[in-house]
């Protein structure tokens, strides 16, 4: 019989769970289209759109042998298989991807070719449905397998999102390694009559609908904690350099400030010096990169229990865990000679400003800051390059009393 007519002449007498059955690749198509809508919304995530190949392709061969009779079957066996092993091994393809690896192509074709000539063999010139079976699950298996070692082998950031996934995909691919001996065991002691009115049949399309929706659950949680992560570093981070913005540092500050059992908080307000003309000299992508140099003394002078912000321009603020206004001060000018090391081409030195106070409660926050910003602009107006505290000896004498 002819390869069209195998697929769309339904055998004679179609049963209530054949049609049952066509619930589980309308499932797949489902769930894959939901993944394309999060790829089309995300346009970053391309992996899902091989996860979702991964569930619409199986679908079709799903849907048109829940139909067939074996005779059929038979007929269609090598084209629905290329559907089934391409659909598989989009999965581990989209799985490696996401983890940055890849899926080993060239393997996965000798693994479908072999599969496909065996499916040829065992359907043209012996027709044998266990074989076939046992071929086609174990060719499955084994591309799924290609997957599993890239996300092994790359990890991503261990949190319990990422395990639960990671294991949700160890666990398909074990349901897929032995569902070739339950085949085996099943066809067995029951020798099949027709394959897709059989027990059997209705079984492994329940257990792959549970694992698809399990799967594609798990994957949507993760891509949604995903996408709110990227969405909240974006809104908390200054993109030039990476470190908190203003508003991310007022909402974070006090809560840190009032977690702190002892010790005072420093803010340590600075400016980077004449930077309007290393600019103008230099060109303003040298002045971004001199930003991020900047940015850098500043975050590798402090602890994770410490706050670095750009609070715009070329000006940056430290909120730092310290016991003394002199401890402080002594960070602030480590930082200040670190300066000094950044290479500028034909610039001489760079250099840079800095106002100290001590705090030891948040409502002095915003105070402090303007204190803090006096004193820079002492720094300024009194020679640049230095660190100013209500210490100094520059401090205005009449100020004095106000500063911490
Ligand atoms: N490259 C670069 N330049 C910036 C950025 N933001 C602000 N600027 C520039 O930074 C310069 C700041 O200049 P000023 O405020 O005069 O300060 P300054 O030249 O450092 O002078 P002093 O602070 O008095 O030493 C301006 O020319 C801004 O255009 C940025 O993200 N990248």
């Amino acid at each position: 019989m002819h390869f069209a007519q195998a697929i769309f002449s339904p055998g004679p007498s179609l049963q209530a769970n054949q049609y049952f059955a066509l619930i589980v690749p309308f499932c797949g198509v489902l769930l894959g289209s939901a993944l394309v809508g999060c790829w089309a919304v995300l346009k970053t995530h391309k992996y899902l759109l091989w996860l979702a190949a991964g569930y619409i392709l199986p679908a079709l061969p799903i849907a048109v042998q829940s139909m067939q009779t074996n005779q059929q079957l038979a007929q269609t066996s090598v084209v629905l298989g290329c559907f089934y092993l391409l659909g598989l091994w989009a999965i581990a393809r989209g799985m490696a991807q996401r983890s940055g690896g890849d899926a080993s192509p060239k393997i996965a074709l000798l693994i479908s070719l072999l599969a496909l000539a065996g499916l040829y063999y065992f359907s043209q010139v012996v027709d044998d449905i266990h074989m076939r079976m046992l071929i086609l699950n174990i060719a499955m298996a084994l591309l799924l397998l290609l997957g599993l070692s890239a996300v092994y082998r790359h990890r991503q950031a261990e949190d319990i999102f990422e395990r639960i996934l990671r294991g949700s995909y160890l666990c398909f691919v074990a349901y897929s390694l032995i569902r070739p001996l339950v085949i085996f065991i099943a066809v067995e002691q029951n020798p099949l009559i027709t394959l897709s009115q059989s027990p059997l049949w209705l079984l492994m399309l329940a257990a792959n609908l549970l694992m698809s929706l399990w799967f594609v659950g798990v994957l949507l949680a993760v891509t949604c904690r995903e996408v709110l992560l990227a969405m909240k570093k974006e809104r908390d981070l200054d993109p030039l350099t990476q470190l908190l913005n203003r508003r991310a540092f007022f909402e974070q500050a006090p809560a840190r400030i009032q977690r702190s059992k002892q010790g005072l908080w420093a803010l340590l307000i600075c400016d980077v010096d004449h930077f309007k003309q290393i600019n103008d000299t230099l060109g303003h992508a040298a002045g971004d990169e001199v930003l991020r140099s900047a940015a850098k003394v500043l975050a590798r002078n402090t602890r994770h229990t410490d706050l670095v912000v750009r609070l715009g321009g070329e000006e940056f603020l430290v909120l730092l865990n310290c016991d003394s206004l002199h401890s402080a001060c002594v960070v602030a000018d480590r930082m200040r000679e670190q300066f000094a090391e950044v290479h500028l081409a034909s610039y001489q030195k760079l250099t840079a400003s800095f106002g100290v106070v001590v705090i030891d409660a948040a409502d002095q926050l915003q105070s402090a800051i303007n204190q803090a910003d006096n004193l820079l602009y002492v720094a300024k107006r009194t020679g640049r390059n230095k660190v100013m505290s209500a210490q100094s000896p520059e401090w205005p004498k009449k100020l004095h009393a106000t500063a911490c």
